[in-house]
This record gives structure tokens, sequence and C-alpha cells, in this order.
């Protein structure tokens, strides 16, 4: 997996960037999530995302800051633009989000998992799936065993949540973290910098890393 990471001095020491792309219907919370995510708050108003937004957080873990770069781009066939290209290209992890409380966002997850594969996006870059808006209980559509189903068929970590929601921010953190996680573990992205921070990761006989990430 051509995963070249580039990276950037934050305070003269070189990060690792890490880009991931959040994908899915218009109206399902993208941009929210993301705000929520790096910003930490519910943007009181938030238009449809014409093109992509970027948003960036830097996270530490084992030991090592990483910046997780966040591609926000939009859900409206209109605003997307040529850009699609763009979005796959060296991208490291994909979030998936439907809204619970409309079903054909969800059905229309084959469509976003078809675009994904069709960008020739490799098999180890990690996804997961997000249902968003769990907070309109009295309005939810998806069941939740339905959407486990389509993880695992998937291959993918479900998370139900709520960017609204500030009791449930944490675990919006965790949505992201996941994905900086297990890229960290993954042996492919070369390490810059020689004096390799401690890392609480273990090997096995077989090179295969045991993560212990703090996610
Ligand atoms: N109740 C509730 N509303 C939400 C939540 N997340 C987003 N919204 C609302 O849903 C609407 C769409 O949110 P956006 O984040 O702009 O959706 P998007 O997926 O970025 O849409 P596009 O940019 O068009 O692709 C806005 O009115 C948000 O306030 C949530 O967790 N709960
Ligand atoms: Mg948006």
């Amino acid at each position: 997996m051509a995963l070249a990471t580039s990276s950037i001095s934050e305070d003269s020491v070189q990060l690792r960037i890490f880009k991931i792309i959040v994908i899915g219907d218009s109206n399902v919370g993208k941009t929210c999530l993301t705000f929520r995510f790096c910003g930490g708050g519910f943007p009181g108003s938030s238009e449809a995302t014409i093109g992509v937004d970027f948003r960036e957080k830097t996270v530490e873990i084992d030991g090592e800051k990483i910046k997780v770069q966040v591609w926000d781009t939009a859900g409206q066939e209109r605003f997307r633009h040529s850009l699609v290209e763009h979005y796959y290209r060296n991208v490291h992890g994909v979030v998936f989000v439907y809204d619970v409380t409309k079903l054909s966002s969800f059905h229309n997850l084959r469509t976003w998992l078809q675009e994904c594969e069709g960008h020739a996006v490799p098999a180890l870059v990690p996804r997961v799936l997000v249902g968003n808006k769990c907070d309109l209980l009295e309005q939810v559509e998806v069941p939740s065993g339905l959407a486990l189903n389509f993880a695992k068929a998937h291959k993918m970590v479900l998370f139900e949540t709520s960017a609204k929601d500030p009791s449930q921010a944490k675990n919006v953190e965790k949505i992201f973290m996941s994905l900086a996680c297990q890229l960290k573990a993954q042996k492919s992205l070369p390490y810059r910098g020689s004096n390799r921070p401690h890392s609480s990761n273990e090997r096995d006989v077989a090179g295969v890393t045991k993560n212990i990430c703090p996610c």
C-alpha cells in the first residue's frame, strides 16, 4: 500500500500525517462529526459542503504526535465536482457515515463503498461505519442489528453516535482515534526520525504487532 506519509513540522518535530476521508449522503452529519472531533463543538448552523473541507487535529498515540487530517467531503453530487479523484489519493482511512433516522442513507452506503473500491483504495486501508444522529431516538429507522451485519460483512467497526449530543463527544473522538491507532500499528507506515519513541506495542514471534493502543 503506497502510504506516502507527508510530514509537517510542528515546533521543529516532523509529524506524520494520517489522511482520513469522511463520505456519505448529504445531510447525514459528516461536517458536524468532523467539527466535533477537530474543534470539540457542534456548529450552530452548517451549510451543505461544497467540494471538500479540511480540518486537522494533532493527537498523541504511544508517545508519538500524529496529525490527523480530516477531509470532509460533499455528499451532494452537484457539489462534488471533479475532486473525487483527489479525495481518495493516498488516503489512510475512510469513515462511512449514514443517518440512523434516514434508511435511504444507510442503503446508499453500497454506492459509497463502490465509489471507494472504484478508486482502488487498498484493502489494508482501515474503514469505519458511523450511524449518526442517535440523539433522535424516536426517529430511528436503521436498527442496530442491520447496521452491525452490514459492518461485519464489510470488515468495519460500527459506531452509533451523535455529533450533536455533547455526552457523545468521547465516542466521536473514538471513531477517528480507532483509525489512527490502526494506522500507527500498521508496520508499513515508515517512521520518520531516528529516535523512535518508546512504543507500548509488543511484537509477537511472527512479528505481528499486537496493538495495545490507548484508544
Ligand atoms: N439531531 C442531530 N442533528 C445533526 C447531527 N449531526 C448533524 N446534524 C444536523 O444535520 C444537518 C446536516 O449536518 P451536516 O454535518 O451539515 O451534514 P453533511 O453530511 O456534512 O452534509 P453535506 O455537507 O451536504 O454532505 C444539520 O442541520 C445538522 O445540524 C446529530 O448528531 N444529531
Ligand atoms: Mg458537510
